[in-house]
């Protein structure tokens, strides 16, 4: 194990990810492989800020079609990423890892309110932190989220860990023949449009000077791997 590429970064765990071969929710077998993971990557001495997604309960957008406004829609599904930090952070405390959930919307009896130096506090004092209830405002995600959170905390990268193993030039569940790229600059992940995450992120990173890596959480370790630069995934990087 080499000295690992960051000391401080953002890892995106996917939401939809979570629900293991469910089709809703939270499957806890997966949950507390997950919570291992991170827990061994911060063993490495390296502070690390969780971003969950909430695609294993509600996605704002899925319901906007069927009566509901979008913006309450994404409220909804901004409170289905405080419920997967709670399941997280409660995974990572029976490990024994302390961590500390910060939110974007205020409810002071579930979760303390995220700000810039309580999170930068829990960091240095070796706890992991779950950033919840994305930027707090509607028609964003969290893969948005995660980019504005490492630039505001001064995190070197965002680790999008996902269900794929990279950015491919085509959905690769869909397009068997689709390619995956060792890396692109992030105006080439705008200009490709890959829907892997969404321009708004990119267009963030880039402005920020951000690289991004994703790679896929299937697999036990993975985030240690993409740390110590021996993992699989794509670069997204000036
Ligand atoms: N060009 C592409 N390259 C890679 N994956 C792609 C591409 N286009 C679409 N995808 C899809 O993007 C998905 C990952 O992005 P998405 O934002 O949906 O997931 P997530 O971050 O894992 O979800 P959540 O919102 O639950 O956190 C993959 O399941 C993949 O099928
Ligand atoms: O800043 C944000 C972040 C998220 N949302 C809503 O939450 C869901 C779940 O997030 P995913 O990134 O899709 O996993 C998202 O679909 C939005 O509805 C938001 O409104 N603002």
């Amino acid at each position: 194990m080499g000295e690992p590429l960051y000391r401080r970064v953002v890892v995106k765990i996917s939401g939809e990810y979570l629900a293991g071969a469910q089709p809703f929710g939270i499957d806890q077998s997966v949950l507390d492989r997950v919570a291992s993971d991170v827990i061994d990557a911060t063993a490495r001495g390296i502070e690390i800020a969780l971003v969950v997604g909430g695609g294993n309960i509600f996605r704002g957008v899925d319901v906007s079609s069927r009566g509901v406004s979008r913006p309450t829609g994404d409220s909804m599904g901004m409170l289905a990423t405080v419920m997967n930090c709670l399941a997280l952070e409660s995974a990572i405390e029976r490990k024994g890892k302390s961590a500390r959930t910060l939110c974007a919307l205020v409810m002071p009896q579930v979760c303390e309110l995220f700000t810039r130096k309580t999170a930068l506090r829990y960091l240095s004092e070796g706890r992991v932190v779950l950033l919840a209830g994305g930027t707090g405002n509607p028609f964003f995600t969290t893969d948005t989220t995660a980019v504005l959170r490492a630039s505001e905390i001064g995190a070197q990268a965002v680790l999008k860990a996902t269900n794929v193993d990279g950015v491919y030039s085509a959905d690769p569940k869909v397009d068997k023949n689709a390619k995956r790229f060792e890396r692109l600059t992030h105006s080439q992940a705008i200009e490709g449009g890959y829907k892997v995450m969404d321009a708004t992120a990119f267009a963030l990173a880039r402005e920020t000077s951000l690289p991004i890596i994703v790679f896929s959480i299937a697999e036990s370790g993975s985030i240690g791997a993409i740390l110590d630069g021996t993992g699989r995934g794509t670069i997204v990087a000036g």
